[in-house]
């Protein structure tokens, strides 16, 4: 059940998991905007240590450039924190924990409400990937075929080019999704055991959508949704 900080605030934390090109950062757009839960995205965090040349973002970067998972006490150290100064607010978590050992950091830091897993087939993810072009300063993803931009190859904000990662390259993400199920198995393993993981399968992002969306609506009390909702706006 969501946590009772004191007699009127209800706080909801969730936290969503799912392979490279699941829709992690689609869905929890979406989350974010119909229930006003606060989305903290890994990636994005990281991007943004790096771009303000912070310590933990300078070390971040060294592995993220070779493709490597940034060690479990550099991911830990900055992502604790960060939740520690969010005691008012509702929030999503999008790309952490990926380890067990994350998991265990986070776990002994506070008590999550629901994890959403998405189980998507491999040949939907190296489909959508081989389409996904992003904006390299912002993190923003585009699709060419499922949300492109406006203009082709362009940022819709900043009108910069828009590139594709080479580890979103077909010959690159077979390996990725591999080792991307032999991390996350455990720690969804923590989470079924715990009751709190619902998993959603489909091909399809807005098919998947109504069922997510109806389980929180069911999870998340009116009161909270309104109130993080007025308080992110
Ligand atoms: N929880 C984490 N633990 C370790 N490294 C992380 C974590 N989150 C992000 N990273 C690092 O930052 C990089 C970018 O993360 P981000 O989630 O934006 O993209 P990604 O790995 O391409 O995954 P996805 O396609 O699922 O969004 C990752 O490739 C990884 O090196
Ligand atoms: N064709 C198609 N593409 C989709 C669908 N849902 C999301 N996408 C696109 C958006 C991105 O370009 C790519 C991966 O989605 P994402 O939200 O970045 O996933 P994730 O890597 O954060 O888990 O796939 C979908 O349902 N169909």
């Amino acid at each position: 059940m969501a946590q009772k900080l004191d007699d009127t605030k209800l706080l909801f934390r969730a936290v969503i998991m799912g392979p490279p090109g699941s829709g992690k950062g689609t869905i929890s757009e979406r989350i974010a905007r119909g229930f006003g839960l606060q989305h903290l995205s890994s990636g994005d965090f990281l991007r943004e240590n790096i771009a303000s040349n912070t310590e933990a973002g300078v070390l971040a970067k060294t592995y993220i450039e070779k493709g490597l998972l940034v060690p479990d006490h550099v991911m830990t150290r900055l992502l604790l924190p960060r939740l520690e100064e969010m005691t008012c607010h509702s929030w999503l978590l999008d790309g952490f924990p990926r380890t067990l050992a994350q998991a265990e950091a986070l776990n002994s830091s506070c008590e999550l409400d629901l994890v959403i897993s998405l189980n998507i087939p491999l040949e939907t993810l190296k489909e959508r990937l081989s389409h996904r072009w992003i904006h390299q300063a912002s993190g923003r993803v585009y699709n060419m075929c499922f949300n492109p931009p406006r203009v082709q190859g362009v940022d819709d904000i900043t009108g910069e080019p828009l590139i594709q990662q080479d580890d979103d390259k077909p010959e690159a993400l077979v390996a990725r999704l591999r080792h991307y199920k032999d991390v996350a198995k455990p720690v969804i393993d923590v989470y079924k055991a715990k009751g709190i993981l619902h998993t959603f399968s489909d091909t399809d992002t807005d098919r998947i959508w109504p069922y997510i969306s109806s389980l929180l609506s069911a999870k998340i009390p009116t009161d909270i949704a309104d109130a993080q909702r007025a308080s992110t706006h």
